[in-house]
């Protein structure tokens, strides 16, 4: 393949993954003004994962919901798959810290909710079988959510976004409310799924344990207002093993970007 050819893949892949083009953001009323997230600019390529961390306050949920079209920038622009982002969409799915399942409906029936959703009639309780078998959930679908471990929760919630076939999977702090081996065991289930299902993830977490385990990239961002601080490349193959001497140094190179980078809220 010659230099151009390669030129002209790489802008195709580009292209259809997430482009955020200097994106500044501010939040709340009038006097209370907050200028939240600064001149960001992101090339997330189509099938990577990419993990944001930095301080609290910094911005990066507000840059997870801006993405998934519940926030829009105040300046800039942010394409999904060449597509500007106006509102959410089923392309794009969520998953939060709070597990967000409907507790009137049992696990099964919540992983169909995003089928219906979408206008999927034929199948559909097979389908949302099929996925929760994938998270570990076969013998849970008429559970209800509080009959379920917060870990079994999350689980759920999982498939419910992995359901729809998104292309984009948004994930704000997934693993937050979970016990460590919980976290452990979930953060294994999301980086073979996202290898199964290839979607191109973005990722917000305060662990960077969880981030040099999970991510092809890591962003790393200022106190607020959030700008880019650096862009970390994940060098270590996968399945990845902690036992590796890169991944303590990697580690240790994140906590030095975050060290001094004291919340805007504190
Ligand atoms: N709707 C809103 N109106 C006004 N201010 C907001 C709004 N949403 C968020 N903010 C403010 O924007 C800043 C960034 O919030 P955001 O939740 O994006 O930060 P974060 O980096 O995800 O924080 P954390 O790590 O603590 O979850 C905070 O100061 C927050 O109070």
């Amino acid at each position: 393949m010659n230099s151009e050819s390669v030129a002209v893949e790489r802008e195709t892949v580009v292209g259809t993954g997430i482009e955020v083009s200097g994106v500044s953001v501010a939040l709340g009323e009038a006097r209370k003004r907050i200028h939240v997230l600064d001149d960001v600019t992101l090339h997330i390529p189509r099938g990577e994962f990419w993990c944001i961390i930095g301080p609290s306050g910094c911005g990066k949920s507000t840059l997870l919901s801006m993405l998934a079209g519940f926030v829009q920038p105040s300046v800039g622009r942010i394409t999904l798959a060449g597509e500007p982002v106006r509102s959410p969409n089923l392309r794009r799915a969520v998953v939060f810290q709070e597990y967000a399942l409907f507790p009137w409906l049992t696990a099964v029936r919540n992983v169909e909710f995003g089928l219906e959703s979408q206008g999927v009639t034929a199948d559909r309780r097979e389908r949302a079988l099929a996925v929760l078998e994938r998270v570990g959930l076969a013998d849970f679908a008429d559970t209800y959510p509080h009959e379920l471990s917060g870990g079994m929760q999350q689980r759920v919630a999982i498939a419910r976004a992995l359901a729809c076939e998104p292309e984009f999977l948004l994930m704000d702090e997934p693993l937050g409310a979970l016990d460590a081996l919980t976290r452990d065991q979930i953060q294994e289930l999301i980086g073979k799924l996202w290898q199964q299902f290839g979607q191109t993830v973005v990722y917000v977490t305060h662990n960077v344990y969880e981030a040099v385990y999970l991510a092809d990239r890591v962003v790393v961002f200022t106190a607020r207002p959030g700008k880019i601080k650096s862009i970390v490349d994940i060098d270590i193959p996968r399945p990845r093993d902690p036992a590796n001497p890169r991944y303590g140094k990697l580690i240790a190179h994140l906590r030095g970007l975050l060290t001094g980078e004291v919340s805007g809220d504190t």
